[in-house]
């Protein structure tokens, strides 16, 4: 997989299997045969991957995953998901290391490192999230907080080239956080780029992205695509964020 920009939407902790199967139905017809150069994809909850990623169809125009999964491959860790059983139902990619994991469910660099080796041990796409607190961005510690953040992640692990990574700063995320002026996210893209973009197949940026800033954050040198709450539940949100993907490729088409 080489695209040029992947845009992606989690949705989180949210949408029974109905609802969810309702979108995926509707992103598979607006897609259809897929968009030149972007590669969608989902991560609903795990409870709707098989049905999503069943309705999303064979062609896989739409990649899915899961939001999280255990290092383990089996075993006795009641309450977890698998990464072989993510991909017995259709996962593609496993996102590791959300902000609201490391915040809430001791979530550690550590953790994240035995996650995303098991993810490519078992040939899917890790997609490790990164990002500085709002008291690191105030404090102008954004690029060594996140370098060392995706550093651990991927310490002593060779074979990353499929891996992917989520700038999503904190400060940025959802209902409380700000969408930040492309400046501001600027430096990090370009420490990112720099570091990881040979090593990696793309760093994505996430937090309070919207269709309406969508364009300004593609043109931020090193963004390799979008990652989206709020603004993708809704598949018309979505749908704008591929169109904005789309438009950035083809300013002219
Ligand atoms: O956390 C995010 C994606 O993982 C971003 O969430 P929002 O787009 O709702 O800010």
């Amino acid at each position: 997989m080489n695209a040029a920009l992947w845009i992606g939407t989690s949705f989180k902790m949210n949408k029974t299997r109905a609802q969810a199967v309702a979108y995926a139905a509707r992103l598979r017809e607006a897609v259809g045969a897929g968009i030149p150069g972007v590669q969608p994809f989902v991560l609903p909850s795990a409870t709707a991957l098989a049905e999503v990623t069943a309705a999303l169809g064979p062609e896989r125009t739409v990649l899915t995953g899961v939001q999280n999964a255990h290092w383990a491959s089996a075993g006795a860790w009641t309450g977890e998901l698998s990464v072989p059983q993510a991909a017995d139902a259709g996962a593609a990619i496993v996102e590791i290391g959300h902000s609201e994991r490391r915040a809430h469910f001791a979530e550690t660099d550590a953790t994240v490192r035995l996650k995303v080796e098991a993810v490519l041990r078992h040939g899917l796409t890790p997609l490790v999230c990164c990002g500085e607190s709002a008291e690191d961005f105030a404090r102008g510690r954004s690029v060594d907080r996140v370098l060392e953040q995706v550093a651990a992640a991927f310490d002593g692990i060779g074979g990353t080239g499929r891996a992917l990574v989520a700038y999503e700063p904190v400060w940025a995320i959802g209902e409380h956080g700000r969408a930040p002026r492309p400046e501001e996210i600027a430096p990090v893209h370009r420490a990112l780029a720099e570091e990881w973009g040979d090593r990696t197949a793309g760093v994505l940026y996430g937090g309070s992205v919207t269709p309406a800033n969508a364009p300004e954050l593609l043109m931020v040198p090193g963004v390799g695509g979008l990652f989206a709450g709020r603004s993708a539940w809704r598949v018309e949100g979505y749908l704008a964020l591929l169109e904005a993907g789309r438009a950035h490729l083809a300013p002219a088409g």
